[in-house]
């Protein structure tokens, strides 16, 4: 029995940082050697799930079924996870996923629209998998709001409630207010997913376990979205330290990502001005590089158009949204 189970999600969320890139061969050998280094649960998804590979959202090199199936083929212990947003995947595609191996399905949605969860949620038990409730922009909502929706996840059946920090906007004491009370009133198990972008994933992540939630998430390398989510071979060096155990091997991971992760990386995976602004004006991770794109479009700073995002509280599904307040933002520049 392990105190901590931690999900590696590098192969969903780094996939945003690569622009959905991966191939088969990278998912082959990195979800094989997580394997080895007894990662419970890996993630294997477009980064904006199932179905997630559109203009919209970013195509992806490979169909990310192949990649499901390249990982569930190179694993004997890990569980292989898939992400779906209601929405942008569909039941089929997470039938199709179940059929290739997945055993756990992260069903993801904004933290005030869990109920477009329901059918999702009791589609993926039915089917016999181990199911999350994904509440994405955790920090839009307050507390009480938060556990009203968690709590109609766990209704529908879902075994593991998370909090998200999708925009890496999540101070400490906000962490544990609301992990403490989905812990007071939920009776499933509670999870925390952060983002780096303001320093405090690892700080935030040891918060949450503090307040009980006993599932964590962690990229390698900090391979997620915006900076990076809770680095997972650091989280497995600090649980280990403070006699928390994770059952992962710690030089294993730290040889993963060394020698496997880090060379794929297209730049280090760090807070850069950008992706420290994302966490600032608390705006999701996954927009980061739309945002890059629409400043060299439009000859507006990424930071100003993050901080209008953030203002405008434009959420995940309003991607589009980037390039109209780009265009904006530059319209405005000319007229003054
Ligand atoms: C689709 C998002 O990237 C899910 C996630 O990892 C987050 O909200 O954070
Ligand atoms: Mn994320």
């Amino acid at each position: 029995m392990t105190d901590i189970k931690i999900t590696e999600v590098a192969l969903r969320d780094g996939s945003h940082a690569i622009r959905h890139q991966y191939t088969v061969d990278q998912v082959r050998s990195i979800a094989k050697a997580l394997n080895e280094a007894r990662v419970p649960y890996i993630e294997v998804s477009h980064g904006d799930g199932l179905g997630g590979s559109t203009l919209q959202y970013g195509l992806s090199k490979t169909n990310e079924l192949e990649l499901v199936e390249a990982a569930v083929d190179a694993v004997d212990f890990s569980k292989i996870a898939v992400l779906l947003i209601p929405g942008i995947g569909t039941i089929e595609d997470l039938k199709e996923a179940e059929k290739l191996g997945a055993k756990m399905a992260r069903i993801a949605t904004h933290v005030t629209e869990a109920d477009v969860s329901a059918q999702h949620i009791q589609t993926a038990k039915e089917l016999g998998m181990e199911t999350v409730g994904f509440l994405m922009m955790s920090h839009m909502a307050p507390t009480e709001k938060l556990v009203e929706q968690a709590k109609l996840m766990e209704s529908y059946g879902a075994d593991i409630v998370y909090v998200v920090d999708s925009a890496g906007a999540l101070l400490p004491h906000e962490v544990r207010a609301r992990i403490k009370a989905l812990k007071h009133e939920l009776s499933c198990d509670i999870g925390f997913h952060g983002h780096n972008n303001l320093s405090l994933a690892m700080g935030n992540s040891l918060a949450a376990i503090e307040e009980g939630a006993n599932r964590i998430d962690g990229s390698i390398r900090c391979l997620g979205a915006g900076a990076g989510n809770t680095q997972t071979e650091a989280l497995i060096a600090v649980l280990d330290r403070m006699g928390i155990t994770t059952g992962i091997d710690l030089y294993k991971m730290m040889d993963i990502a060394e020698e496997i992760v880090a060379p794929i990386l297209p730049k280090p995976q760090e807070i850069t001005r950008d992706s420290l602004t994302l966490g600032y004006a608390g705006v999701y991770s996954s927009f980061l590089l739309h945002a890059n794109r629409a400043s060299e479009k439009f000859g507006i700073d990424s930071r100003d158009i993050l901080i209008e995002l953030g203002e405008r509280k434009i959420v995940g599904g309003q991607e589009d949204m980037i390039i109209d307040v780009a265009a904006e933002l530059a319209s405005q520049k000319a007229n003054v």
